[in-house]
């Protein structure tokens, strides 16, 4: 049986505060000049566990996952009180993974060394670059010397980490990323997450390239630090598993997999996404983004779900295929034909193996090449249409 036919249920948690924006950056994130209250986050995490809990009963958690904003900010017993909260209201698999997102910038040895205590067993850090100049320009509170320490505490405190970076970068040459991605690789233990640079509208940095202001990669620029990084990354063992993340094999991240491999999560906290399958109809959950309308929501209601809606099978296979792609293990084309209740155009999957952007391997599958991963998002749109 494929690994994607294996049972798995997630739980991502949501915790939305950060020290500072960063320009780059369209997630979920709040700076607040006040305390935040801690504890009283912590009894809502709780009391948001137990409703959704009593809504997809009888799971057993085979990953939760940590998620922000900054997760690093909390204190260890926040974190250990959400776990225990999970652990309360489902069963939870003996070899459960449990990832926490961590900020250079809020890293020391005794916080970790808390959070392992909590049950965290892997730590996920944004490193963003190795080099100073580009650390500024990200608007990045930490220098690359203390983003390398933080990862040698994380290297001393779990078994597993990853870091991420973001390459694309304004005026980032094909030589430099070479360069960063090497040093990076050497202080990389099993995963990587390398994502370039997105203009996300809305962030300073969109009316900065708006303006002309901030100077991203042309096309072919782009191609070249792409196709650096697969074979960079692939020439020492981290081959990448998904479009952006890179692991030695069986080291990939069994949360993330959780999403692309289209199977069933729960989102807790503010701004939270999740897929529920409930009475065999898949339900795609959002919370409230705003923290502290979330809280007063969960103190009411119990939840801070703002959206919970139903996916049609058309919906539910074009997820699949959307995220599933992303993947290189590619998809099962029979699954897709069981949701979508019809099979993908042969014609259309032809036409895309001519182009080189598609191949369907030995085993039935349908994966996306090195050359047609740049181009995913069309090809999904053709494959979908
Ligand atoms: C939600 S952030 C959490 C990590 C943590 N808050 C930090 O910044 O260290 C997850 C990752 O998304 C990536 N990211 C965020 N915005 C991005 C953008 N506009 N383009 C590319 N990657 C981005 C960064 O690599 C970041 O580490
Ligand atoms: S990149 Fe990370 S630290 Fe920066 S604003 Fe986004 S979530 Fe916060």
């Amino acid at each position: 049986m494929h690994a994607d036919a294996q049972n798995a249920f997630g739980v991502y948690v949501h915790w939305p505060f950060c020290l500072s924006k960063c320009p780059y950056c369209d997630f979920n994130s709040h700076v607040r000049h006040t305390a935040i209250d801690e504890e009283r986050f912590a009894r809502a995490f709780a009391r948001e566990i137990a409703t959704t809990a009593a809504r997809v009963p009888g799971r057993t958690v085979t990953s939760i996952f940590l998620g922000g904003g900054t997760p690093s900010l909390m204190k260890p017993q926040t974190v250990g009180a959400i776990l225990d909260a999970i652990g309360e209201h489902w069963n939870v698999a003996g070899n459960v993974e449990v990832s926490l997102e961590a900020n250079p910038t809020s890293v020391e040895a005794t916080r970790f060394a808390g959070y392992r205590a909590a049950g965290v067993n892997r730590v996920s850090l944004g490193v963003q670059a190795l080099d100073d100049a580009s650390l500024k320009a990200l608007g990045r509170l930490h220098s690359a010397r203390e983003a390398l320490d933080a990862v040698a505490i994380a290297r001393g405190a779990f078994d597993r980490y990853s870091f991420d970076l973001i390459y694309a970068r304004p005026d980032q040459s094909a030589a430099a990323w070479t360069q960063e991605l090497n040093l990076a690789i050497s202080e990389a233990a099993e995963h990587l997450s390398l994502y370039q640079l997105t203009i996300e509208e809305g962030t300073p940095f969109f009316g900065l390239h708006r303006a002309g202001k901030l100077k991203t990669p042309d096309e072919d620029l782009a191609r070249a630090l792409y196709d650096v990084t697969q074979d960079v990354c692939a020439t020492h063992g981290l081959p990448a598993y998904e479009i952006s993340n890179h692991a030695r094999p069986g080291a990939e991240c069994r949360h993330n997999l959780v999403y692309w491999r289209g199977q069933e999560y729960a989102g807790i906290g503010p701004g939270a996404h999740g897929r529920l399958d409930i009475g065999g109809i898949r339900h795609a959950t959002a919370t409230d983004k705003r923290p502290e309308a979330w809280l007063l929501r969960v103190e009411e209601d119990g939840h801070g779900l703002a959206s919970d809606d139903l996916l049609d099978s058309e919906q539910r296979a074009d997820e699949f295929l959307l995220m599933g792609l992303r993947l290189a293990e590619g998809i099962d084309p029979k699954r897709y034909a069981a949701l979508a209740g019809r099979p993908l155009d042969p014609h259309r999957i032809a036409a895309l193996k001519d182009d080189g952007a598609i191949v369907m391997d030995d085993n039935g599958r349908l994966r996306v090449t090195q050359d047609g991963f740049p181009l995913l998002d069309a090809v999904v749109a053709d494959l979908a249409a």
